[in-house]
């Protein structure tokens, strides 16, 4: 099993190879186009042999995507393709659960606490999920672009409502679903913005378009989207570092939520190591 998994800044990096790495040598660093590969080959308990990847992309969608692009090209090309990318970072939190006509959108203040875990059995047209509070971890079954579109007088259009490409990606369910629930993450839509939501105004917009959301970060549609191009399963998983919603920095807690990032891949790792796919993204 071959994983890569893509941040935006060295710190998240260095918080995945930590978690990653609690059962790994120190990395070996890899140069592929543009970036650099912290490379760790844990030992899975069992099963097949587990090679993770971890690769500062940069912020963004754009940088996002270049940055997997090259590196799932480089490993194709070197007959030892990808099986899995992954998202991976902190992100702004929906702190706010329940349904989406009694959504409410947080004013700056995030509720610190144990995550609330959604249902196992939601899906992307279930019931809205659990809020995704400080320091929880999240994890995408729907990977979606939130600003992909137009302004148009009658509000936004998804470019997809323009007759082009895409705006979502749907993570392997049982993959989805295995990650979620040995992490105690709360599971529901990421949201990949160009722009971090800084009013209460937008994040209500945000969530009246994407009930479902629980989390917004900005480069998991960019991953997802090289990803699909070589036909390779995504995921994105997320801690939280803050509430969407009115901008306020000094809140944010990247602190506690690059220690759950660590937390989050020590307990991932093992699971991808045990893991393969079949077309249909089905655990064999
Ligand atoms: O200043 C630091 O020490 C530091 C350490 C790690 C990460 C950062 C970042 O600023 C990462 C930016 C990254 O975080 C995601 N993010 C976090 N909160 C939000 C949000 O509310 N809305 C959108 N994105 C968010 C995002 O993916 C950025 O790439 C700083």
């Amino acid at each position: 099993m071959r994983v890569l998994i893509v941040t935006a800044v060295p710190a998240e990096r260095d918080a995945v190879v930590r978690g990653v790495g609690a059962t790994a040598p120190e990395p070996a660093e890899l140069p592929v186009p543009g970036g650099v590969l912290h490379r760790l080959s844990p030992a899975p308990p069992t099963g097949p042999p587990l090679t993770v990847d971890v690769l500062a992309a940069g912020v963004g969608p754009a940088a996002a995507a270049a940055g997997t692009a090259a590196a799932l090209t480089a490993a194709a090309v070197a007959r030892t393709p990808y099986d899995l990318a992954v998202s991976a970072g902190i992100g702004g939190g929906f702190t706010i659960a329940g349904p989406a006509t009694a959504r409410p959108v947080a004013a700056g203040s995030v509720a610190a606490g144990p995550a609330t875990t959604a249902p196992s059995t939601a899906g992307p047209a279930a019931a809205p999920p659990a809020a995704a509070r400080l320091g929880s971890v999240v994890v995408a079954d729907a990977i979606v672009a939130a600003d992909l579109g137009a302004e148009t007088p009658d509000g936004f259009a998804a470019v997809t409502d323009l007759g082009f490409g895409t705006v979502e990606h749907l993570p392997p369910a049982p993959l989805v679903a295995a990650v979620a629930e040995a992490t105690d993450a709360v599971r529901g839509t990421v949201l990949t913005v160009s722009t971090v939501t800084g009013s209460a105004e937008r994040a209500a917009e945000l969530l009246r378009r994407h009930p479902r959301a629980v989390a917004e970060a900005m480069e998991g549609f960019g991953v997802a989207e090289a990803a699909a191009a070589q036909s390779v399963p995504a995921l994105e998983v997320r801690t939280v570092s803050n509430a969407v919603g009115p901008r306020d920095r000094a809140a944010w807690r990247i602190g506690e939520a690059l220690e759950a990032l660590t937390g989050a891949f020590a307990t991932i790792a093992p699971l991808l190591g045990t893991w393969t796919f079949d077309p249909e993204g089905t655990r064999q």
